[in-house]
């Protein structure tokens, strides 16, 4: 037994379209209006200034979210886009417009895990924020407690670089640290900082038939 689990999001626990479909098509229309009624909070203004200066875009509103939709088309998992989608996703938890769903095994799975005394963290590029507003509003209600942590680019660093992981580590205060994910670039990451590593290949999903050369694959957790 591993004394950590730490999952990835999306095509892991969750279908890649409850993120590329509902959650980003709920983002969308959204983006402009967030960023100007919420100009004053810091993290606005923080991830506003990271686009004009990843985009070279000096605009106003429109412009921005030109750039956040572009980006959003291709799935770049990019800071500030994704803090701004948190913080949107955070207000559609709260008020009931959006519901987490998971894979059927999923659920079940967190559940032995945390029985069994295995402590589970999250790292997603999905924010923080976003990710605490998910597993609070589930179709199995409230999951938050069975979670000990949870990283994003922000607090750990991008989700294919070793480093972000030995990161993570160094706040788990272990090695012993097993990471599912469905990204083989991710587990390969993962296993340089000295991590176990499963893939997850979900027949349907995106990384369903891709090779995930020497990690443990499974279809199910
Ligand atoms: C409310 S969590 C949304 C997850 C997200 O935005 C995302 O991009 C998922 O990426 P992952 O690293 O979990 O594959
Ligand atoms: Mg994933």
């Amino acid at each position: 037994m591993t004394e950590w689990v730490v999952l990835d999001i999306e095509g892991t626990l969750s279908a890649t379209d409850q993120v590329l479909v509902t959650l980003y098509d709920y983002a969308r229309p959204r983006l402009g209006p967030w960023i100007d009624a919420h100009g004053d909070d810091p993290a606005v203004a923080e991830a506003v200034a990271q686009v004009r200066e990843l985009s070279g875009v000096d605009g106003g509103t429109d412009e921005l979210v030109r750039v956040l939709h572009g980006w959003m088309d291709a799935d770049q998992k990019v800071t500030p886009l994704k803090t701004l989608q948190g913080l949107i996703w955070q207000r559609g938890y709260a008020e009931g417009d959006l519901v987490a769903e998971f894979f059927p095994d999923v659920v079940p799975a967190l559940r032995r895990w945390h029985a069994e005394g295995t402590k589970l963290a999250v790292f997603s590029s999905g924010s923080v924020a976003g990710q605490v507003a998910f597993f609070a509003h589930t179709t199995d209600g409230d999951l938050t407690s069975l979670f000990e942590f949870h990283f994003d680019t922000v607090n750990a660093g991008p989700k294919r670089e070793a480093g972000s992981y030995l990161k993570i580590a160094s706040v788990l205060g272990s090695s012993d640290i097993t990471f599912y994910s469905d990204v083989p670039a991710e587990l390969h990451a993962a296993a340089e900082a000295g991590w176990q590593t499963v893939g997850v290949a979900r027949p349907g999903e995106p990384y369903g038939d891709a090779d995930f050369g020497p990690h443990r694959t499974v279809d199910a957790l």
